[in-house]
């Protein structure tokens, strides 16, 4: 079957078909090999019914927040079974519109069903067939780390993709982590009415983002009722009665957390196991995931990587340009495309968002630059007032000299849209004159950037446009 084709893609996610598009676009023939459903984890388990749900719980928070302001709305329970409809039908409509239908437009590309073992650096095995190729681009993804402790198999644990399909919400429910899944599903079962406990074994959540922005959030977390926990180091699982418990130990004194439910967000695994890598000749690192050069290449020649698989960022936008860098590279190999993730913005899609883009003052003085640091606290911005909550802020970070914005990061409301103009700046070299003097829809939570570059310019000194 392979003699058909340029290139054979293990995997079918958002990686892959943004790899496989782009090879069709050069006249390529691809066949990716997939051995669960059409479109990977974005579509089916991750962003689109996360999201979905996140969406619905904010509404359904929103209309009992709205007594605040007067509206005085009722909000009974949630009605789980139209709850979960709407997720499936975003699933479903997302997964034929960005993948069935892209099949159906592009007869240069073909997925194979079955689980893909390479057998050396030029075969792949999918079943009884055995697929010869010069060219492979590895996408084959991630799965949620799970915690092999004693009790764990006692316990019917969640993971994100469990979790996102119950029939019910569970009445209490403990989240083992403090990232970015914790924190988004942690809110959505809260305020869907769960009792939430979020354990985690560092000092804080979401360790990438200043504490400026994660303990406003820990603040209104906290009102919501959500309880975090932090220093807990997991030991055991075991089940008492109905509930699932987990003993630990917070600051070396011992402690159990029981619920309804236990779930694991402590991280993506890569999907590297039983694939072969070693026949290949294709390196991976300490935790597993394949190692890549900058133009996507693994350690073996013909062998692209690029998605989960290659390790941070794990996001669903940055895989898909890994994999173009990779396609025109291998399609080409004068064209030498390089991946920066400098420029590639993330969000998460808490309540208010968090999001970032660039490197924050600790990476630029390790880099050697000499940095303005500003931070802005949102009581400043007139569109925090309006929408009714001021807590949180943007941080920008900007060259000293040049002006040049180097990162921002951002605790806001609709800050997973607001961060591309900050996107674009670090992109393309503007500097916080150019923020300070783009003039910003009014009231706006992107005005905020420009009164932080406003601020930035104030404190290096600089004279305002
Ligand atoms: C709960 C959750 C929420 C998320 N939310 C967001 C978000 O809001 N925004 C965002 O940008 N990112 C989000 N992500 C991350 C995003 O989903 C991933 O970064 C992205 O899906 C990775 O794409 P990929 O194609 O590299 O891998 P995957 O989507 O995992 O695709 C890999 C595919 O390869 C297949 N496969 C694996 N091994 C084999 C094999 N041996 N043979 C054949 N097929 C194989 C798998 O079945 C899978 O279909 C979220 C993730 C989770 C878990
Ligand atoms: N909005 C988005 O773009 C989005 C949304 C969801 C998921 N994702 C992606 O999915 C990936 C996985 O998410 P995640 O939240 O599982 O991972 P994460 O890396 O964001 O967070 C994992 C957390 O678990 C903690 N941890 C690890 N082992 C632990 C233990 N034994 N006990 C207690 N805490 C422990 C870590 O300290 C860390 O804070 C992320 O890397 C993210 O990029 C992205």
């Amino acid at each position: 079957m392979s003699a058909l084709h340029d290139l054979v893609i293990l995997g079918s996610g958002t990686t892959a078909f943004a790899g496989a598009l782009r090879a069709a676009e050069e006249g390529a023939r691809v066949l990716m090999v997939e051995q669960s459903r059409l479109g990977g984890t974005c579509v089916n388990w991750g962003c689109i019914p996360s999201k979905t749900l996140i969406d619905k719980a904010r509404g359904y928070y929103e209309a009992r927040r709205g007594e605040r302001f007067g509206m005085n709305l009722t909000a009974g329970p949630p009605d789980c079974q139209r709850l979960m409809a709407a997720k499936t039908e975003a699933v479903e409509t997302v997964r034929y519109d960005r993948y069935q239908k892209v099949l159906e437009a592009h007869p240069g590309i073909e997925v194979l069903r079955g689980h893909g073992r390479f057998l050396s650096p030029r075969e792949l095995q999918v079943g009884a067939e055995v697929l010869v190729s010069e060219r492979f681009l590895i996408a084959c993804g991630g799965v949620p780390r799970l915690l092999h402790l004693p009790g764990a198999a006692d316990i019917d644990y969640l993971t994100s993709y469990s979790a996102l399909h119950l029939p019910c919400i569970p009445r209490s429910l403990v989240i083992i982590g403090g990232g970015v899944i914790a924190l988004e599903m942690g809110q959505m079962f809260c305020r869907f009415g769960a009792a939430v406990t979020i354990v985690e074994r560092g000092e804080r959540p979401l360790k990438d983002f200043d504490r400026r922005l994660t303990d406003p959030f820990e603040a209104m977390a906290a009102e919501e009722g959500i309880e975090m926990v932090f220093g807990v180091e997991a030991q055991r699982f075991y089940r008492r009665g109905n509930e699932s418990c987990l003993q630990a130990l917070v600051g070396g004194v011992e402690r159990e957390f029981h619920a309804e439910r236990i779930m694991f967000a402590v991280g993506t695994a890569p999907a590297t196991e039983d694939i072969g890598l070693a026949e290949a000749g294709v390196e991976v690192d300490h935790a597993g995931f394949i190692r890549v050069d900058e133009e996507m290449r693994t350690s073996a020649a013909g062998i692209w990587a690029a998605g989960d698989v290659t390790g941070p960022p794990l996001i669903a936008p940055a895989g898909a340009r890994e994999a173009e860098v990779a396609v025109d590279n291998l399609l080409n190999p004068q064209a030498h495309r390089r991946i920066d993730h400098r420029c590639t913005p993330m969000a998460v899609f808490t309540d208010p968002e968090f999001a970032s883009v660039g490197i924050d003052a600790q990476q630029a003085t390790h880099e050697g630059k000499e940095v303005v640091e500003t931070f802005l606290d949102l009581h400043k911005v007139a569109k925090a007032h309006v929408i009714g909550e001021c807590r949180g802020g943007i941080l920008l970070c900007a060259e000293k000299g040049s002006g040049r914005v180097l990162g921002v990061q951002m605790l806001a409301s609709r800050a997973a849209d607001v961060i591309h103009e900050a996107a674009l700046a670090v992109r393309f070299g503007l500097t916080v004159e150019d923020l300070a003097e783009t003039i910003h829809v009014y009231p706006t939570i992107s005005d905020g950037l420009r009164l932080v570059a406003l601020e930035n310019l104030r404190q290096q000194g600089r004279r305002q446009p």
